[in-house]
């Protein structure tokens, strides 16, 4: 089976070309090609498929097998995969995913390369898919959620899948290996969450190391910058644009007027192969 390397600032997936056909069991196929000593190694894999209703349509899947509803860094990596492989001619390119149509805008270089991309993320909902903790109807704004490192406060914003962002003073302090996974798994989401921590260091700067769910940590997470201003914004401490710092690199959020989300940043193609598969 041929497949392309591609990251998104570091967040790294094997990308699946199924214009034509479709593999099967991708459950396992995610769980296998993801593995880092015996398969290809990779945060998950992604599929590109034909589409009924826009240009091209998104699946995703992390390396636990689970399926996402939304992947931003992926969704950047589509927009530069089928304008390089040559499967459209189009700088403006609509992509279905299980969270709706995006529309991914190709930043071209003079000299005729993809520069970046910028995807139109739509809009965040600040309770949707959550349970928050006081009631059904209520935004999760800096609650309070007791864990084994004690109370941490925690705002929940959905990009089409889940995010709980947590502020907190200096990243390098925080107990991450062990809040992660508690806060992915914790009972006050349905199916579990991304999990970002926050530092902010001026009302357009932010540092953000991300625990996300079904794969542990990345690089980077397009959704979960996307929340992380969102939820920065809200509670004031940032205004609508703002660079986020990931560990793979940067990326730039802006909450335009429209309530639309707009992400601007890198992707990038490593190799191409091909993969015997294992089981
Ligand atoms: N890395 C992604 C998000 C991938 C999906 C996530 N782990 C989930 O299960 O919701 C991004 O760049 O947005």
């Amino acid at each position: 089976m041929s497949f392309t390397k591609m990251h998104g600032i570091g967040n790294d997936y094997i990308y699946i070309n199924c214009m034509e056909s479709v593999p099967d069991r991708l459950p396992e196929l995610a769980e296998e090609m993801s593995d880092r000593h015996f398969g290809v190694g990779g945060d998950g894999i992604v599929l590109i498929c034909p589409s009924d209703k826009a240009d091209f349509r998104m699946r995703m899947f992390n390396n636990d097998g689970s399926e996402a509803r939304m992947c931003g860094n992926a969704s950047r990596c589509i927009a530069k995969y089928v304008h390089d492989h040559k499967l459209t001619d189009k700088t403006c390119i609509s992509l279905e995913t299980l969270s709706g149509i995006k529309v991914l805008s190709l930043n071209m270089s003079p000299s005729g390369e993809v520069e970046s991309v910028t995807v139109d993320m739509g809009e965040p909902e600040l309770n949707a898919g959550l349970v928050p903790v006081r009631s059904t109807t209520e935004k999760m704004v800096e609650e309070p959620v007791a864990t084994s490192c004690g109370e941490v406060r925690v705002t929940a914003v959905s990009m089409g899948n889940p995010h709980g962002v947590v502020f907190v003073d200096r990243i390098e302090d925080v107990p991450f290996e062990t809040l992660g996974p508690e806060l992915e798994k914790h009972s006050m989401w349905p199916d579990r969450a991304n999990i970002e921590f926050l530092q902010i260091i001026s009302p357009s700067e932010a540092r953000m190391r991300v625990w996300e769910r079904g794969t542990g940590e990345t690089l980077a997470c397009g959704t979960g910058a996307c929340a992380s201003a969102v939820a920065a914004a809200l509670t004031g401490r940032c205004g609508r644009e703002v660079t986020i710092h990931l560990r793979g690199g940067d990326l730039h959020i802006r909450w335009a007027n429209n309530g639309h989300v707009m992400m601007t940043g890198g992707a990038t193609e490593v190799f191409e192969g091909n993969y015997y598969r294992q089981r």
